[in-house]
């Protein structure tokens, strides 16, 4: 690691402490974290960093747990089981807290550009790409005015409907390195559409990440599919 790079982790382990004592005092803080409460207060008010090995700590572990349980209190479900992560989606800030605590935990490599669908998987994506001052790109379920050329995928769903996703032919060059990310993956026909899209562009994939997994269905098919890691921050029945 050089050292822009060990000083980007130090700010993530602060901005996931940070996180971590809005709704906490110090010494639940302390309790949370097992980390001294007058440490944490140097590192939350900014007058000191944690240590590199610290920082990792703090961004794998408990950094990881609590994400996954914010994500968790902030998911409403239907009495169909569908899943309302507007309070999520919306929330670039919490997402950009995501970002560092995924490609840790998932042990992604640094992708040319970060792929999506829109519309959800947009602000997650972005803070997905900022993170890796990667590109983003996002195939959209409709043709972009004034593109001329398209990678298309089209699949005839479970439901009996068909999909199709639509990216402009220049968001990805052959031989680039493409991590795929959304906000939900339920049964992964998006994923699926999303790595044909990767296949079609001669791009390698680096990875397959989604906030919420509802069952294992689809992370089974993207698995199917690619031998690079796939995961999510948070599983669901
Ligand atoms: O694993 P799957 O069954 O394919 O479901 C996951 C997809 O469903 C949602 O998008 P949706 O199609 O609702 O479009 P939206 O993002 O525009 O709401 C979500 O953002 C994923 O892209």
């Amino acid at each position: 690691m050089n050292r822009a790079e060990k000083a980007a982790l130090q700010l993530q382990a602060v901005a996931v402490l940070r996180m971590l004592k809005r709704p906490r005092t110090y010494e639940e803080l302390a309790e949370t974290t097992g980390l001294p409460a007058g440490d944490l207060n140097r590192y939350v008010n900014g007058h000191v960093l944690p240590g590199p090995d610290r920082a990792r700590e703090i961004v794998n572990g408990v950094g990881r747990d609590a994400l996954a349980d914010e994500l968790q209190s902030r998911i409403t479900r239907d009495a169909e089981g569908y899943v309302d992560n507007s309070a999520i989606v919306f929330d670039q800030s919490f997402l950009d807290l995501v970002a560092p605590v995924a490609a840790e935990s998932f042990g992604f490599e640094t992708p040319d550009v970060v792929l999506t669908a829109a519309t959800d998987g947009i602000t997650l994506g972005a803070a997905m790409a900022s993170f890796f001052d990667a590109r983003l790109a996002y195939a959209k379920k409709s043709k972009e005015t004034a593109v001329e050329e398209f990678i298309e995928s089209r699949q005839r769903l479970a439901s009996g409907i068909e999909l199709t996703y639509y990216l402009p032919a220049s968001a990805i060059g052959g031989g680039e390195t493409v991590l795929i990310v959304d906000d939900l993956i339920r049964s992964g026909e998006t994923q699926e559409l999303l790595l044909d899209i990767a296949l079609q562009a001669d791009a390698d994939v680096t990875g397959v990440f989604a906030l919420i997994a509802v069952g294992e269905e689809g992370l089974d098919r993207a698995r199917e599919i690619t031998d690079a890691p796939v995961g999510a921050l948070e599983q669901m029945e």
